[in-house]
């Protein structure tokens, strides 16, 4: 293994869009590019199938589900898979949990999801040798999981308990090689492994074409002796104590909000971490380490509920990488509108109190 010279690069993490001819084009000088994209495309386009078969190859994209969802990791690995898939390659992903997912569209050529997996439960081993009951059935040549959290662990333990060779915090994979982190200014190329634990962002998940999209039911999990571990069950974090960047969901607070108390007890009441604008921290209302923007904290949110913010360009660079963004303004045309997923146009103050009656009566079981 030798260490190459730092060689000049374009961020691969950028965000890019991907070009008709299925080129991955960063759009220099915006933090949006795939959002302006897929705002610039009039109506659902129909994407032809990447690859029709026969398959005589297989990548296996190894994953946990999340509330029923696959996370930005998961996406990003099958991304991955599909985009380098020659044609006669089948992206074969399995999900640990219920997945409801649109898989023909994520890329996948074949969903074997293990729906009725009891994730209160610590089973590595019973999950490894369920891996291993899957590589005796399809065989595959590579294994791709995300490298984090439960995939990241369970792509090591499989690996290492397969005698397969593996690579992790892979940042940039190309067909024939990849590259990893070697210190901070220079990565190792190394040629693929068995088994490939991706970075966050490796690949967009804007693809040029879809997955066949079949659904199957994946083999039982076996009933596998956990030797050695004794399992204490699961605790709910803390999110108010939980790293920003960490933190699944954030609640977040701009100049338009300035019933405090009311913010903080809806925090409390749906387990969020508390976000602020600059402005709203300038102000004295929130602690710098919740600043979230250009100058402040970059957050990963799976859901983003920003009340009483403007949308300013500083503001949305921090929340560039959330999956759902919803805003709450009193002025539709907020630049703020233009990123969230959906925009409430309410005061602050009336939605969350409605939001709050809302939780408190659900939690109740009224
Ligand atoms: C170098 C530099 C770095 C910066 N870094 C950051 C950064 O890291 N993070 C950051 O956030 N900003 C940053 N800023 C500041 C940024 O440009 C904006 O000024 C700031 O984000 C605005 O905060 P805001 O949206 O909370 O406030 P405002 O711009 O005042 O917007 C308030 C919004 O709330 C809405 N509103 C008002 N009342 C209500 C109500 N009752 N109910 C619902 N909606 C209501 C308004 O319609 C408006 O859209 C930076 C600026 C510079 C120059």
């Amino acid at each position: 293994m030798t260490v190459h010279t730092p060689v000049r690069r374009v961020d691969p993490r950028r965000p890019a869009i991907i070009t008709p001819a299925g080129l991955r084009r960063i759009v220099l000088g915006s933090s949006e590019g795939e959002r302006l994209a897929a705002n610039l495309s009039h109506g659902p386009a129909t994407k032809p199938v990447r690859s029709a078969g026969p398959f005589s190859r297989t990548t296996l994209v190894v994953t946990h589900a999340e509330r029923g969802a696959l996370t930005d990791g998961a996406r990003q690995a099958i991304a991955a898979a599909a985009i380098l898939a020659t044609a006669d390659t089948e992206v074969l992903v399995a999900v640990l949990g219920a997945c409801q997912d649109d898989a023909a569209a994520l890329g996948v050529d074949r969903l074997l999801v293990l729906d009725d997996l009891d994730s209160s439960r610590y089973q590595p081993t019973a999950c490894v040798r369920w891996l291993q009951g899957l590589q005796t059935r399809h065989s595959p040549t590579q294994w791709l999981f995300a490298d984090s959290g439960a995939d990241g662990q369970l792509g090591r333990r499989f690996a290492v308990q397969a005698g397969l060779d593996l690579i992790c915090g892979v940042v940039e994979l190309g067909a024939n090689a990849l590259r990893v982190p070697a210190n901070s200014r220079q990565d190792w190329l190394r040629p693929h492994a068995p088994v490939m634990l991706l970075a966050k962002a490796v690949a967009s998940t804007k693809l040029p074409f879809v997955g066949l999209g079949l659904r199957e039911a994946a083999p039982a999990l076996p009933a596998a002796i956990e030797a050695g571990i004794e399992d204490l069950g699961l605790k709910a974090g803390d999110p108010q104590t939980l790293a920003l960047e960490e933190a699944d969901f954030i609640l977040a607070a701009g100049n338009g909000v300035t019933d405090l108390p009311l913010f903080h007890s809806l925090a409390l009441e749906v387990g969020a971490a508390v976000g602020a604008s600059r402005v709203a921290v300038d102000d004295g209302r929130f602690a710098r380490a919740q600043q979230i923007g250009a100058t402040g904290k970059t957050v990963s949110a799976s859901g983003y509920l920003a009340l009483g913010i403007s949308g300013a360009v500083q503001h949305l660079q921090g929340i560039k990488d959330c999956r759902h963004v919803i805003a709450v303004n009193l002025d539709a045309s907020a630049p703020i509108a233009r990123r969230a997923d959906l925009t409430v146009v309410e005061d602050s103050a009336a939605l969350m109190q409605a939001l709050l009656g809302l939780v408190r009566k659900q939690k109740e079981g009224v």
